[in-house]
Order: C-alpha cells, then structure tokens, then sequence
C-alpha cells in the first residue's frame, strides 16, 4: 500500500511540453520517444517510478535561483534578498505519461565563501540548471565556470544541462534580445537547454520545469529500456570481454534520440 498522497493534479503531464527556443533545446521533437511512450503505456518503465532525479540549481550570488524554485514549489515570490546559505531543496512529485516520478530540487548558494558547501552536494546530479540574470551580462559569463565545477562531481554525457536566464520582467524588448543572442549561442555551445523566465511574474516558470521534469523521465526511461536490453547482450559479450556498466550507462544516454 502506497504511503504518499496522489500527485498533485497540476505536476500531471501527458504531453511533451515544448522547448523554449528551438535554437537552444534539448531536443525539438513534438512528442515523447516512441519506446518511452510505449513502455509507459505497457508499464514496463522499471524502476524509473520509484526513482528520485536530482537537479542541482547553481549560478552566481542573487540571480535568483531561490526565488526561482520557490516561485514553482510553492507559488511565491519574496522580494527581498536572503542568500542562500550552504544548500537547500525541494521535493516536486509528477505523474509524466502515467508514471509517478520525482525531481529533487537542490538550490545551492552563489556567494564565494559558501560554494564549497554547496559543491560537495553537486554529485549524482541528472539534471542541472545554471541560472543567470538577464539583466546582468557578467553573470552568463561566469556560467561556463559553474558548469565546470558542477561537472567536476557528474558525468557529463550523462547529465542534461539547462541555461535559465532570471528576471525577464527587469529587461525591455530591446535588453532581451541583445542577451538572448549570447545565452542562446553559448547554450548551444555547451550543449544546453535555454530558457527566459521571471519568478516576479512567473513567466515560463511552470513550462520550464515542466520541461526539466519531462527529459529527465525520458531519459530515465530509455535508460532503463536500454540497460533491459543491454543485459542480455551484456551476458553474452561478458564471456568474451567483461563491459564495465559504466560503459553501459554512458551508451544508454547517449543513445537517447540518435
Ligand atoms: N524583478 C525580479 N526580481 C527577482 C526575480 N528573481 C529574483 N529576484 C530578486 O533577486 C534577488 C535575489 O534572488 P534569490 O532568489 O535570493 O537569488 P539566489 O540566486 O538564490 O542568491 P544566492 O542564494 O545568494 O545564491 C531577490 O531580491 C529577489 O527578489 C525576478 O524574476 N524578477
Ligand atoms: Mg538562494
């Protein structure tokens, strides 16, 4: 007998939502894998519905990444300024395609002498967010650094990388599009997700980590379709070779829509 309450009727998701700027996403299809949607639908999804993700959010000092988990766990928004102290999070329940499936928020700290806190929760991580404020061109540029400390501790073919831009309510149309232009060429760069949002007004919030929630299953699932699959092989193959599963692992999520 299941202990937790039913998923919220509003984390329930039946569709792939769409990226937010088709330069800049993860993938563009318009709906979930073939296999993920048939596995769901044959509950032969694993163990992927007991599993918690974890997503680390990281960025520099004050550019809102409290305000943006707090604006989507709990609906508000605080205006004044409170760091971040060490690291935080949240639990968000879905039902994606009629899986149950977690996300574990983690908010770590931007300022200086609280990262190395914060960094040592950065492993294990299948999702992470690196935020900057849209209003604040240093803070894109120092993105790049946060995503090497935050790799140092995860594998990175394995991790889904998301570029979030904060406070678009603050920037004018003209402001937006200079800095969108950088966010987008360098979220492409590395290989990540680009998304505008404001916790103010919470713009795109909801579609955002509805967007987190969703890959993530994806992956998950196909990983575990994959690693189904693999052990057969695996078996035969580790007669001749032995396979490192971390081998494995790496092909599973590579392999997601090639
Ligand atoms: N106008 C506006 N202000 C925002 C928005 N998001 C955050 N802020 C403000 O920016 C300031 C910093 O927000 P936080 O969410 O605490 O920043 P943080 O990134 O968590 O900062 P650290 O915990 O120190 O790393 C606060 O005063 C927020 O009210 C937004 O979307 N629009
Ligand atoms: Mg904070």
């Amino acid at each position: 007998m299941s202990v937790l309450p039913p998923v919220r009727k509003d984390r329930i998701i039946a569709q792939l939502p769409k990226f937010f700027n088709k330069g800049a996403a993860l993938h563009t299809k318009d709906e979930f894998h073939p296999k993920v949607k048939t596995a769901c639908q044959e509950q032969r999804t694993g163990t992927v519905g007991f599993k918690i993700s974890k997503v680390i959010v990281v960025g520099d000092l004050a550019v809102g990444k409290t305000c943006l988990i707090n604006r989507f766990c709990k609906d508000v928004f605080d205006k004044n300024y409170k760091a971040t102290i060490g690291v935080d999070f949240e639990m968000e329940r879905f039902e994606v395609l009629g899986v149950p499936f977690s996300l574990q928020l983690w908010d770590t700290a931007g300022q200086e002498r609280f990262k190395c806190i914060a960094s040592t929760y950065y492993r294990g991580a299948q999702a992470v967010v690196i935020v900057f404020d849209l209003n604040d061109v240093a803070s894109l540029q120092h993105t790049r650094q946060w995503l090497e400390d935050a790799m140092k501790e995860n594998d990175p073919t394995s991790v889904l990388l998301f570029l979030v831009g904060t406070k678009k309510d603050l920037s004018s149309p003209a402001q937006y599009s200079l800095i969108e232009q950088d966010a987008v060429k360098l979220a492409s760069e590395i290989n990540a997700e680009y998304w505008a949002v404001s916790s103010l007004s919470g713009e795109n919030v909801r579609e955002f980590f509805f967007r987190v929630a969703s890959l993530t299953f994806e992956a998950n699932v196909l990983a575990e379709l994959e690693k189904s699959g693999s052990r057969r092989i695996g078996e035969v193959v580790s007669n001749h070779h032995p396979v490192p599963q971390s081998f494995i692992q790496v092909k599973q999520v590579r392999c997601c829509w090639n």
